[in-house]
């Protein structure tokens, strides 16, 4: 059975001490999660151990980095390796937000070398796929997604995929306030689950969870995870406030 996943990613939010507060809030809704449910957040870099410490408290509630660079170590000031979230005892990471592909030029040839270098390391990618607003209304959408899976992580073995994490975020529905339907979400999850099945077969499709981001909230979470090929979701600005993380938590099925 396939993980459900509500992943927070807080972006550039939060000092240390209201992020603190914000995962002591959640832990203390004593939430109860199943065997294959989980949290997973995504904190800035300097708040990935003392957030870890708490987090630790829960069973299913994990801690990502929100990028690591694409090589192992070497003269990249500022930057931070996979091998250095391994050591920390991180176990996922985001690569490929869209925010990073249009800041930091993140091409996907340059995702592909970061999902390696992640999987070398025991670090698991949040594989992030989308499309702007320009490629929608053309109607382009799903070969665009196609491409990216392609060009990013189609190198990779079954045995690799198999589990793998990726988040269909649409650009246009990112901080917008405008959510794609549930029914838009299911079409293109549908999709990006057929084009691993054509690749790697069916059975390492069903494995993989595709969560959904883009102005997920407590009132549209149910709603959303409830269609058949969305496994949860990546949550920016609703993962800053506790009520609205642990209803959305609270929305997996
Ligand atoms: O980018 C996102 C998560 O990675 C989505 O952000 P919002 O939930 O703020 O739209």
């Amino acid at each position: 059975m396939r993980k459900q996943i509500a992943a927070a990613n807080w972006k550039m939010n939060l000092t240390l001490v209201e992020g603190e507060q914000l995962i002591n809030d959640i832990v203390e809704a004593n939430i109860e999660l199943q065997p294959n449910q989980q949290a997973i957040f995504a904190v800035p870099f300097p708040y990935l151990l003392s957030i870890k410490k708490i987090a630790d408290k829960v069973a299913n509630f994990k801690i990502a980095a929100q990028n690591c660079n694409n090589h192992k170590s070497g003269a990249y000031t500022g930057e931070v390796s996979a091998p250095m979230l391994q050591h920390l005892g991180i176990e996922y990471v985001i690569i490929g937000h869209s925010e990073r592909r249009e800041y930091y030029h993140e091409s996907n040839e340059m995702l592909a070398q970061k999902v390696n270098i992640a999987l070398e390391n025991k670090v698991a990618p949040i594989f992030c796929c989308g499309e702007s607003l320009s490629i929608r209304e053309a109607n382009t959408q799903n070969d665009h997604i196609e491409q990216q899976l392609k060009e990013s992580l189609f190198h990779l073995t079954a045995a690799q995929m198999n589990g793998f994490i990726i988040a269909y975020e649409p650009i246009w529905a990112i901080g917008t306030g405008r959510t794609a339907t549930s029914e838009q979400a299911q079409d293109m999850h549908q999709h990006i689950r057929t084009v691993i099945a054509n690749q790697y077969g069916t059975s390492v499709a069903a494995s993989v969870s595709i969560l959904y981001g883009g102005s997920v909230k407590a009132n549209n979470a149910v709603d959303i995870f409830s269609k058949p090929d969305v496994d949860g979701g990546l949550v920016g600005g609703a993962s800053l406030i506790p009520a609205e993380f642990i209803a959305i938590i609270k929305s997996l099925k």
